[in-house]
């Protein structure tokens, strides 16, 4: 690898204008939240339906008009194991739309900087624990998300390519698995954590026995709540410009049995657990080294259990019957 060209650090004001791509979604929204708390008020956003990212001229003619000065791309085609190993060809044909469009109009429109979010899934299936950034391409990637994993490679190598050939300040962070209000709440399509709150609560209410979590159990996986992951992005974009991608995790592991028995505990349902093993564990393993994060001062601040009871108590308000 060439080295590092861009040694620009550009600040974010408070009037400065910043575009949050996908700022309906979980990760979205906790940075909007996030950024007008902190009294960055100059924000753009535009709806899936106003703006659909993979239709390259909208998405052009979208940054010429409005020109923001910064951009932080939450916009993705995102889901669980389930939708990641049922639609192969939407996870990697839409992510490589959005994120081509999104990178290249903002670099030609005077964007300043630009902050790309991939995900922990980027690492190879049996890279050493806890990884650290320099595992990317290393090994074989976990199949069930390989499609969406090569699309959001390619946004790192994307960010990667500008900042070296036009010296743009433009960075990738990879957060570790997220919840948190305004999660995917499908019982097929979303991640774990949201997908056993909303079992566990129907069951619950509907007076069921059993309950039937997918897999072994076994795997574990390492959550950020993702008010922590919104206040890390936040740090990122004041603080860091660097060549390599950077990791955003809590550095806590569970396994998904641990996490079943804590969802369980929080909704209150006071059946039993059955394991479904026709359905696949995925990685066994995907505890990221944040310790570049760390090092630059920043930490994640909210337990499990907190942020579990503070995702339970937005279901119940926002979606429960
Ligand atoms: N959730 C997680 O556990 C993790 C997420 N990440 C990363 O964080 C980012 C955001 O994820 P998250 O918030 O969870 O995902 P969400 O699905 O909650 O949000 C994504 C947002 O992008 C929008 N969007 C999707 N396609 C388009 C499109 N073609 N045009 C315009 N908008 C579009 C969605 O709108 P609509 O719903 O209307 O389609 C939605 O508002 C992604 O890059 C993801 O890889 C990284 C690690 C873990
Ligand atoms: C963020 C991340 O998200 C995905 O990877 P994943 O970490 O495997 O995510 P997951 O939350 O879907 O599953 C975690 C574990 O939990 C088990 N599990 C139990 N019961 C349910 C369940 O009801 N739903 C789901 N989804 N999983 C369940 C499941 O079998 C697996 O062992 C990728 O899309 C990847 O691309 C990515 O970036």
């Amino acid at each position: 690898m060439t080295k590092d060209t861009c040694v620009a650090k550009v600040i974010m004001n408070k009037d400065d204008k910043i575009y949050v791509a996908g700022h309906a979604g979980l990760v979205g929204a906790a940075i909007v939240r996030k950024l007008q708390s902190e009294g960055f008020l100059n924000i753009v956003v535009r709806t899936h339906k106003e703006l659909d990212l993979t239709r390259q001229q909208d998405v052009e003619t979208f940054f010429f008009e409005e020109r923001p000065a910064f951009v932080i791309v939450a916009a993705a085609k995102v889901g669980g194991i389930y939708a990641n190993n049922t639609y192969p060809a939407d996870f990697i044909g839409i992510n490589l739309q959005i994120q081509t469009n999104v990178i290249d109009a903002a670099y030609r429109s005077g964007v300043k900087k630009i902050l790309f979010l991939g995900s922990s899934c980027i690492y190879p299936k049996f890279a050493p624990q806890p990884i650290k950034e320099d595992s990317l391409l290393t090994g074989p990637l976990e199949p069930t998300n390989e499609w969406y994993a090569v699309a959001k490679i390619s946004g790192i190598k994307m960010c990667q390519a500008y900042r070296l050939q036009y010296n743009w300040d433009a960075i990738s962070g990879m957060p570790t698995n997220l919840y948190g209000p305004h999660d995917n709440f499908h019982p097929e399509n979303s991640h774990v954590l949201p997908a056993l709150i909303r079992r566990f609560h129907e069951a619950k209410v509907s007076g069921l026995k059993e309950v039937v979590v997918w897999g072994t159990g076994s795997p574990l996986r390492e959550f950020l709540h993702v008010d922590d992951l919104a206040d890390a992005v936040l740090f990122i974009m004041q603080h860091y410009s660097d060549l390599s991608h950077i990791n955003v995790g809590s550095g806590k592991e569970v396994s998904i049995k641990e996490l079943a028995e804590l969802v369980k505990e929080v909704v209150g349902y006071e059946g039993c657990l059955t394991w479904d093993l026709s359905k696949p564990d995925g990685t066994p393993r995907k505890l990221m080294d944040n310790s570049k994060l760390e090092s630059l001062g920043w930490h994640a601040k909210i337990p499990l259990r907190e942020g579990l009871i503070d995702t339970y108590k937005w279901y119940v308000e926002h979606y429960a019957k």
